[in-house]
């Protein structure tokens, strides 16, 4: 069947259909039995409702619209809210780190004058006149003959010019309790009636970190447009940042149809399918960045299907849906949505049908991308449609996945005059990718052992195995 012959007959027809979703097994034989690849023959290019469109006219078209509400309005986040998303202002330190003067050892405080000389035999043996914990807020002053004894990141006292670790004395301090705790590991405590002996001397700043050395005030510390991971907020969080202006994730709605469908866990009746789509869409969808919320097995009934994304609209950015898009009796998306989405067929295998529109929710324009049903092609659909748009209402600059050259290891048969995406298995260390599964739309099993999938131009039918392949990245 030509898309000539499905024109005029996209819904409210066959109603002798033994089943809404009978049609869905066209696109699952290999090539090139498959209908999709039938329709690209010579003479039966156009479809029914107009012409094919290639897959980077669709992927404009959805850019350009998006570019309506992308990229989302700046937003204040806690720090651990805003992991992931990008800033939207350089961000300026207001303080120093450190912000004073400490210690990076444990240790003793001492004036560098008085261990000259110093040796194991001849040690400096000087008054210890305080202890000096992190935190510490008094602190003693060093004269000369003079030290404390110091904990890592405690603060330099006055006076002190450098810092030696306990290994380097006898770890004495006067106090059996406070030498258990100063002994080196394994060494026996010593008690020194307030006296360190000191066996090496030390250079002026020697195991001082120094104020602002880290961070001086009033230092860039990230660019605009700087994606917040574990260091970045980290590095927020330690100059007393508690929130931050980000761009917000955007929330994703993501819809599966199909009366044929049943939720996992729950028994599988005749006829009956476990709706998968609805998961692995969401899971993509958070996977790109996105808050995303998963609305399961809409039946296929267009004013229930209205009613859904009425109801989805007032908590959705963007909403996806999956199914109903082709040409069967039930095809109840491209019914409930007709007029204000439009569907059309794309020059690409699979992902054939295809619907895209924005709908007016309360605060605004919110995109619809409604993905074919077979999971191959909802899930292929999103990574080329679904995952740029969501990037972009991110704010990213890296909308697309990565794309390769790689040496292909087995020959692959592609429909004329599509574009195909065939699954495959990306090998970094050797440069080549290899076929994973065959053509058809409904190979999930192969699907999960892809890490890629192998680009065949429109004007290809076959591709020699050891030739040089498009290969996009998917993880
Ligand atoms: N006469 C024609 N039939 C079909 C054509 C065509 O051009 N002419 N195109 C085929 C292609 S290509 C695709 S892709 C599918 C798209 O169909 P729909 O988007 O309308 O999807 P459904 O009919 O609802 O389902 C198709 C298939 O996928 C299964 N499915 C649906 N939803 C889920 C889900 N959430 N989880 C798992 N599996 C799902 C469904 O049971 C069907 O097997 O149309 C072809 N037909
Ligand atoms: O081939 Mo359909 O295009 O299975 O997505």
């Amino acid at each position: 069947m030509t898309d000539h012959e499905h024109h005029g007959h996209d819904h409210g027809h066959a109603h002798d259909h033994a089943h809404g979703h009978g049609h869905g097994r066209a696109g699952d034989a290999g090539i090139p039995e498959d209908p999709c690849a039938a329709e690209a023959a010579p003479g039966a290019e156009k479809s029914g409702d107009g012409r094919l469109w290639t897959v980077d006219e669709h992927l404009a078209d959805i850019l350009t619209a998006v570019a309506q509400v992308a990229p989302l309005p700046p937003l204040e986040l806690q720090l651990l809210e805003a992991q992931g998303c990008l800033t939207v202002d350089e961000l300026v330190s207001g303080v120093a780190l450190p912000p004073f003067d400490n210690s990076s050892m444990d240790g003793y405080a001492v004036r560098v004058a008085d261990l000259d000389g110093a040796t194991k035999d001849y040690p400096s043996v000087l008054t210890v006149v305080g202890d000096v914990a992190a935190g510490a807020a008094a602190l003693p002053v060093i004269g000369p003959g003079q030290c404390a004894r110091i904990m890592t990141g405690a603060p330099m006292p006055p006076g002190a010019e450098a810092v030696v670790p306990v290994e380097w004395t006898d770890a004495g301090t006067g106090s059996a309790e406070a030498a258990t705790t100063m002994a080196p590991q394994g060494g026996e405590p010593v008690t020194s009636g307030g006296e360190v002996r000191i066996f090496q001397p030390v250079e002026s700043g020697a195991f001082v970190r120094r104020r602002g050395d880290d961070i001086a005030e009033g230092q860039s510390l990230l660019p605009a447009g700087t994606r917040l991971g574990p260091t970045q907020i980290g590095l927020l969080a330690a100059i007393g940042r508690d929130r931050v202006l980000v761009r917000p994730r955007p929330r994703v709605v993501v819809l599966s149809t199909g009366s044929e469908l049943v939720q996992p866990g729950s028994p599988v009746g005749p006829g009956q399918i476990t709706d998968s789509n609805s998961f692995a869409l969401t899971a993509a969808a958070r996977d790109a960045g996105a808050i995303a919320y998963r609305v399961g097995g809409v039946p296929d009934d267009a004013e229930r299907l209205r009613e859904v994304i009425d109801d989805q609209l007032i908590r959705a950015d963007l909403i996806v849906t999956s199914g109903g898009v082709s040409v069967g009796a039930y095809d109840v998306v491209k019914e409930a949505l007709g007029e204000r989405v439009s569907f059309r067929k794309l020059r690409m295998q699979p992902g054939k049908p295809q619907g895209f529109g924005v709908l007016e929710g309360s605060d605004g324009p919110v995109p619809i991308l409604a993905l074919p049903g077979n999971p191959v092609s909802a899930y292929l659909s999103f990574e080329l449609f679904v995952r740029p748009a969501i990037r972009a209402m991110l704010g990213a600059t890296d909308i697309h996945r990565p794309v390769v050259t790689a040496r292909l290891t087995e020959g692959l048969g592609s429909p004329a005059g599509r574009r195909q995406f065939a699954r495959g298995s990306y090998d970094p260390a050797a440069g080549t990718v290899t076929p994973v599964g065959g053509a058809g739309s409904h190979l999930l099993g192969a699907l999960a052992h892809a890490n890629a999938l192998i680009v065949v131009p429109e004007d290809a039918t076959s591709v020699a195995a050891g030739a040089e392949v498009e290969t996009v990245l998917l993880d």
